[in-house]
């Protein structure tokens, strides 16, 4: 099993409400654990706007012996902070709904939500991998072969909720976290909105200034919402590039807080590079960064652009195709605590509910707190939560089910996105290896070669072939070539692929069959690629990425994958999804469900999104579609409290969550309510803001230092103009360290600014553009030895 850190106070594992091992131990060692509902929890992951998101495990165990508790996080509200009406309530219950429907892997996952009497608890998939920005700062800044990876898994997230209708309006670092493998997950969805085929344009701008299109900011007409995420993506893409963020180099306007001028200088300053990002990606991201929304490129072509090309597999995996893959991968998940929560009295907030005896000796039960809290709304105790429904019990059996519960949060989304990365992995050892062959025996007019295949694929994009013929060439591709089941031809494999979409034993058994031999042929390969990665806690997270990858590479193999370049399909504006009505009733359970785009109208918005909140419901009063936007508060047409019941209906499951909470999960005090986030009213957020500030100032470790050196060639004015008093003190104070004065004075100064060395080094460097060159032709690797030497004096 694997280690778990010391900062998560876990106590869990089989042994967790055991009256055994409190047999055992004695009272002295009675586990007592904070609970929210089934779930035990463990320490603060982060704090957000709306309070704390706590690290929670799965209380309850199947009785397989071998079960470990799922982890996830709970970002956890407080009731009496959200006022009725307020646009925090509106925030909260569209990223509630949004996250229902939405499922893939690079896009957080809703577990359920649950709430008790004082909190709501959104119960996500954990990314152990943490937050995103840190995984820079960390790095300084990524390797373009890593940065294509994340970028490609944004775009392909990015493009699924356009493909469903929505518009997230707030990418930025702050919001993407990682998995334990690396995977990207996007998360933070209480921007996000809908947009309809005819109409798409918003009207309501938000978002972070930093990574706001221009058009949100410079005009206030209506903005082509996907155009705006697009150039969000771009700033990510820069920054992930670069280390630090475009266009934050603005002297006249250091902090960026003037909005008006931040965007006049991006408007009018060209976008300039690092020497170290290559022609490619300067392309993409100059197509990217286009002021002009108009020219902005799209989605599709995003897609098609040369530099994401190695992931061109990934990338024309279809919405439905996700869809299906998530949907059938809820074969890997651990038995879900509804049943056992089903079963439990529907009375509110009562100890007596709770279950066994023994889940209350482990909480922190208030007893007395908890008969006299005040029950929830009653519009609160009917909630459903729209689940996937269960997996059939043909699915349950598969094998692959088993050695699946230790990934992510056993997450179906990080199965997945596993299965396709080593998918796409082993496309590449296999392409590497087939090559190779290929150059052996000279056969060149064998027309599975992969240059062939990329020819085909090429120029496939938009036409259609004769299926059967490409149908059995897709068989021989399958068997002999490396692009098995990634070219576009396998869209005409579509009866096949059909059939083993249906099953994921068939899939995996299909799977088998096609893959075994190349898998064999390929196998020290991969067992070479194949390095570990670093990951955070997963209890027993032993599963193999191979059988993980089961379900998503039979498709895969099966030629399932469909590109998706030539449909365009996917790219239309028209809302995908549909909610049925009878998903607000309460026997709901039942899953959204995707309607095909005929019978999509877009007079027919989706009921629960209309109801549950402001920015979602679609004006109905002759604004010509446009969407109404989040400070465009809805129009109040009943009481309060039917809307109010509307807004709750079908968003929360009532979990009975009895056992309350001894731990104060204080959110942020109510301030914040009514606070506009749009980006002209929005404060700068200091903690959050992407900078070479929040990366090295916050970065403290010899890790961060390491960076310093290679600072000096690429530090944006950010550092230098934020620092700018103080750093001129910090520097006199580095260059009596390098001066050798060992006074206790200057030993205290030392200790005093270590925390921010390495900011100091930054401060100290002289205004510059983002794309500052390296000096005098110094090399990295000699800066850092440089910055060894300076270190190991200072010591
Ligand atoms: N699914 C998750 N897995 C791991 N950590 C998470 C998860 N969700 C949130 N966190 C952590 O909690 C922090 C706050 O979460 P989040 O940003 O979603 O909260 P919020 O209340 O929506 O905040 P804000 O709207 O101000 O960004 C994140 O920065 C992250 O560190």
């Amino acid at each position: 099993m694997a280690s778990i850190p010391q900062r998560h106070t876990y106590y869990g594992g089989e042994g967790v409400g055991s009256s055994d091992l409190r047999g055992m131990e004695g009272s002295r060692h009675r586990r007592r654990h904070v609970t929210f509902g089934p779930y035990i929890l463990g320490s603060t992951l982060g704090e957000g706007e709306f309070g704390r998101v706590k690290l929670g495990w799965s209380k309850h165990l199947s009785n397989s012996p071998n079960e470990v508790p799922k982890q996830v996080a709970i970002k956890l509200v407080r009731r009496d902070t959200i006022p009725k009406n307020s646009e925090k309530e509106i925030k909260i219950y569209r990223e509630i709904n949004a996250l229902k429907h939405l499922s893939h892997p690079n896009i957080v996952k809703l577990e359920e939500v649950l709430q008790n009497s004082k909190y709501i608890g959104i119960v996500l998939e954990y990314a152990s991998g943490g937050e995103f920005y840190k995984y820079i700062q960390k790095k300084r800044r990524l390797k373009e072969g890593v940065a294509c990876r994340l970028f490609v898994q944004l775009i392909s997230g990015v493009h699924y909720m356009h493909a469903k209708g929505l518009v997230h309006r707030d990418l930025k670092l702050e919001n993407l976290l990682l998995d334990k493998h690396e995977n990207l997950v996007i998360t933070d969805f209480g921007f996000v909105n809908e947009f309809f085929a005819h109409n798409e344009l918003m009207k309501t701008s938000c978002g972070s200034p930093c990574y706001a299109a221009p058009e949100l900011v410079v005009s206030s007409k209506p903005y082509e919402a996907r155009k705006a995420d697009i150039w969000s993506c771009g700033v990510i893409l820069y920054a992930m590039l670069a280390g630090y963020l475009p266009w934050d180099d603005d002297p006249k306007n250091p902090d960026g807080n003037d909005i008006a001028k931040l965007y006049h200088y991006i408007t009018r300053t060209p976008l300039k590079f690092p020497e170290y990002v290559t022609p490619l990606p300067r392309d993409l991201l100059r197509r990217i960064l286009c002021p002009d929304p108009k020219k902005r490129i799209t989605m599709r072509n995003i897609e098609k652009h040369e530099w994401v090309r190695p992931h061109l597999p990934f990338l024309s995996i279809t919405p439905e195709e996700w869809d299906r893959t998530m949907l059938s991968n809820q074969v890997f998940r651990p038995p879900k605590m509804k049943s056992q929560h089903s079963s439990r009295p529907r009375s509110n907030c009562s100890t007596s509910s709770t279950g066994s005896k023994s889940d209350k000796r482990d909480s922190l039960v208030i007893d007395s707190a908890l008969v006299n809290l005040p029950a929830p709304p009653q519009e609160s105790q009917s909630h459903v939560i729209t689940k996937p429904s269960p997996p059939s019990p043909e699915l349950r059996r598969s094998p692959v089910r088993g050695t699946n519960r230790h990934s992510r949060s056993n997450s179906a989304a990080s199965i997945a996105l596993q299965a396709v990365v080593d998918a796409e992995r082993e496309h590449n050892l296999q392409q590497e290896v087939y090559i190779s062959l290929s150059k052996k025996n000279h056969s060149h007019k064998n027309r599975n070669t992969p240059a062939f295949i990329v020819q085909r694929s090429n120029t496939h994009s938009g036409t259609s072939g004769n299926a059967s013929s490409l149908m059995n060439k897709d068989s021989t591709i399958v068997e002999t070539s490396p692009a098995k089941g990634h070219t576009t031809e396998a869209k005409s494999n579509s009866n096949e692929l059909h059939t083993l979409a249906t099953s994921v034993n068939k899939d995996s058994q299909s799977f088998k069959s096609k893959t075994n031999h190349t898998t064999n042929q390929y196998h020290h390969f991969a067992a070479q690629h194949r390095k570990p990665r670093p990951t955070s806690y997963h209890p027993g997270s032993s599963a193999s990425a191979a059988e993980a990858s089961l379900p998503y590479q039979s498709m895969l193999a099966s030629g399932e994958s469909q590109n998706q370049l030539g449909s365009g399909s996917q790219f239309d504006s028209t809302p995908l999804l549909q909610i049925e009505p009878s998903s607000l009733a309460p026997s709901g359970n039942q899953s959204p469900r995707m309607i095909s785009r005929k019978s999509f109208s877009a007079s027919k918005p989706s009921l629960d999104l209309q109801s549950v909140s402001g920015d979602l419901i679609k004006s109905q009063n002759g604004t010509g579609g446009l969407t109404k936007g989040i400070n465009d508060q809805p129009q109040e047409t009943g009481n309060d409290e039917a809307r109010r019941s509307r807004r709750y209906s079908g968003v929360i499951v009532e979990k009975m969550c009895s056992t309350v909470t001894e731990e104060k999960v204080d959110s942020k005090d109510n301030s914040t309510e009514g606070s506009k986030r749009t980006v002209m009213e929005r404060k700068p957020d200091n903690r959050k803001r992407f900078s070479f500030l929040s990366f090295y100032s916050t970065y403290e470790t010899s890790k961060s230092s390491l960076d310093t050196s290679e600072s000096k060639t690429v530090s944006p004015p950010t550092i230098t103009r934020k620092h700018s008093s103080s750093a001129r003190q910090r520097t006199v104070n580095e260059q009596e360290d390098t001066k050798g004065n060992n006074s206790t004075a200057s030993r205290q100064t030392r200790s005093s600014t270590k925390n921010y060395r390495q900011s100091v080094m930054i401060a100290s460097i002289p205004e510059s553009t983002p794309a500052a060159q390296p000096q005098n032709g110094q090399s990295t690797a000699k800066k850092v030895v440089d910055f060894f030497k300076r270190r190991s004096m200072r010591i």
